[in-house]
Order: C-alpha cells, then structure tokens, then sequence
C-alpha cells in the first residue's frame, strides 16, 4: 500500500471528512500508527521479539585460589572466580534456568610461556572448573573457549615465529587443546582463535576418540575489535599482548567476507556459530542468520558490557533498561542466543516480570 500525506494512495480521491475550522489543527489520516503503542497490553500484543532465559550464555572468569572473588576493574559487576566460587555461579545459573556458561582463564604469569603449553594441561584451571561444574550440575551446559591466548606469555591466540602468527602449526595444538577440554567433560568446544581448518580438525580429532556428541560453536565470523580490551584485562594478557590480532581477526569493515567464514565452519562441522563482538555487527548477525539458517550466536563483548555497566555506573544511562534493549536487539537481529556477561542480571529481570 503506498501512502500520500498519511493518506493510503487507494483513498487519495475518496471524500474527506468535513472538518470545521478547529481550533487545533487535525490530520486527516486513516493509519495511526500509535494505536498499537497506546497501552502495555497492546505493546505486549503486538510484540515481534522476546528475550528469554534460554537465550543466555553466562561467560565466567575462573582463577587460582580458593574462596576468593576478586573484581575486574574495567568491568564493574565482574568478578574472577575460584573453582568453589564458579561452581556457587553455576547454582545460580542452574536456579536462574540459564542454559550455557562459558568459561575463561586468567592463568598465572609464571605459567605462560611462548608455546601456550598450559593450555594442555589436564589439570588447568579450565579443567578443573568443568570437571568441578559437572560433578555438582551435570544438566547445565559448559563451553570452553578454544584458543591460546591466556596461556602465552605474548598474549596471541596461536604461535609466533619471527613475528608471524602461524596457522597450521596453532591448529595442531588446538586439537589437543580441545580434546583435553572434551576430556574434562565440556560439551560444547568454542574456538574462539580464527585459525583457518581448526573447526574441521577439531571435529576429526573429536570424533576419532570418542566425543563424537561433543558439540562445536564456532567463532566464525570474530572480528578485531577494540571492544576485547576488558576481557584482556580479566584475563590478564592485556599489558603482555605484543601487536594486535589483525592478522587472523577479521577487518571491522568487512561483511561478505564474514559469509564466507561461517559458510566455510558450517562445512568443517560446526555445530552453531558465532558473531562477535555484537551490537556494532548486527547486520552481521541478520546475514549469517538469513543466508545459513544455522543456529547464530551473538558475543556481547566484555567492552560493550563496560560501556553500558560503565555509563551506568556514572548515572548517565538506566542500566538495567540498556541491558535490556541492547539484549532484545540481538534477538532482533535474527540471534538465537547470546553470550553476555549481563546473563545472571538479565534472567533476573525476566523473572521478575514473568
Ligand atoms: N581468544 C580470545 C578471546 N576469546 C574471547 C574474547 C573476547 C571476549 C570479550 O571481550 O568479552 C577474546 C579476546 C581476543 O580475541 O583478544
Ligand atoms: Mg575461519
């Protein structure tokens, strides 16, 4: 239907109402578009999207240490957790009925070194946090990032030689990392790295010893961003990362590029996949979703929690309404989940108004 002057074009000619002189000056239009907005029933009614607590992904930060939660500065409301701590989350998340959580190292500096070898470590803190996690609430789901980062002493996601982040090499090392995860219990591998063929190596290496129900979510289409700068802080390679990760993180201006990248997981095996960081990708997100009809997951990024927590904080935005818009927006966006340190605040306010 095209529309002249708020008039539908098909009753251009049709005759108007006889209006007298008012006093105050009254449209003549047929479609008002208020009146589907004019109470909470009606906007309830007509609503096109919901956020509910199966959309949410709970990311954690676990540490050495015992009975300790110690807070991230640049992300206010965030803490880094003991195993015992995490496992006190899990129960809320589990009580919450969140589905996911997701779980990131900070790993002891003297532990770091060139190679990343802590991360095949079946005994690291990852480990430790899944096998702690499963044992008291098998029924959550656990998903474990996939990448070197918070075990090398430089901070990139994969192997450095003379400066140049290597690719097959790092996938070789990833495989392991993902099977001594598997082994620990994870059920959802999530490599986070941008390696190119780790999805179909993992998926080979999984499925050849015996964690063929082991899912994976794939960080497809992940993209060099600005916004990672608190997660770097929690998990501490934000003052050793030499460089940055343009190298295997994609361009912020690219788009078809991203389509290709998930086209090319989904052909490896993954399971689900990832667009990363969200709210400034969300034409992203509605493409992957549109072209693929794959399972699309959104990470709201540890710097767009800051800027909201941050701003909050200071008083110049309602929180607790930010969170709630930007969440809903993902879901706008064609998302069937997202990954938000906002989860246990999110699925609280969802309780409260069901
Ligand atoms: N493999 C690293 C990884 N996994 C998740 C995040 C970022 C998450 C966030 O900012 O909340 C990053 C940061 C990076 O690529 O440097
Ligand atoms: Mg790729």
């Amino acid at each position: 239907m095209a529309i002249k002057f708020g008039r539908p074009i098909e009753l251009r000619d049709a005759p108007r109402r006889q209006t007298e002189a008012l006093a105050s000056p009254s449209l003549d239009l047929t479609i008002r578009m208020r009146r589907n907005r004019k109470t909470e029933w009606a906007r309830r009614l007509v609503r096109e999207n919901v956020l509910t607590t199966n959309d949410l992904i709970w990311p954690m930060f676990v540490v050495d240490g015992h009975n300790t939660r110690t807070p991230v500065a640049s992300m206010p409301g965030v803490d880094r957790l003991t195993v015992d701590q995490i496992v006190r989350d899990a129960d809320r998340a589990a009580k919450l009925n969140i589905p996911c959580i997701a779980l990131f190292p900070f790993t002891e500096p003297s532990l770091r070194d060139e190679q990343g070898s802590e991360a095949l470590n079946p005994d690291n803190l990852v480990c430790q946090a899944v096998r702690a996690i499963k044992k008291e609430f098998p029924d959550i789901g656990v998903l474990c990032d996939v990448a070197l980062d918070p075990f090398t002493s430089h901070g990139h996601d994969g192997l450095i030689e003379g400066g140049k982040i290597l690719n097959d090499e790092t996938v070789a090392v990833l495989v392991k990392q993902a099977l001594t995860q598997a082994e620990a219990g994870c059920d959802v591998i999530a490599p986070s790295d941008m390696m190119d063929g780790r999805i179909g190596a993992i998926r080979e290496a999984l499925d050849d010893n015996g964690f063929g129900d082991v899912q994976i979510m794939s960080y497809a289409a992940k993209y060099a961003s600005a916004f990672y700068g608190p997660f770097r802080d929690a998990i501490g390679s934000a003052k050793t990362l030499t460089g940055d990760k343009r190298t295997y993180q994609m361009d912020s201006a690219n788009s078809d590029e991203a389509l290709r990248e998930v086209e090319l997981d989904i052909a490896e095996g993954a399971d689900m996949v990832m667009v990363k960081p969200g709210m400034p990708y969300l034409d992203i997100v509605r493409r992957v979703k549109d072209t693929f009809a794959m399972p699309t997951f959104v990470y709201q990024v540890s710097g767009e929690y800051a800027m909201i927590a941050g701003a909050a904080a200071n008083g110049w935005i309602d929180g607790e309404r930010a969170m709630m818009e930007s969440l809903v927006g993902f879901k706008r966006a064609g998302a069937d989940g997202i990954l938000t340190y906002f989860a246990p605040q999110a699925a609280e306010k969802i309780r409260a108004e069901s």
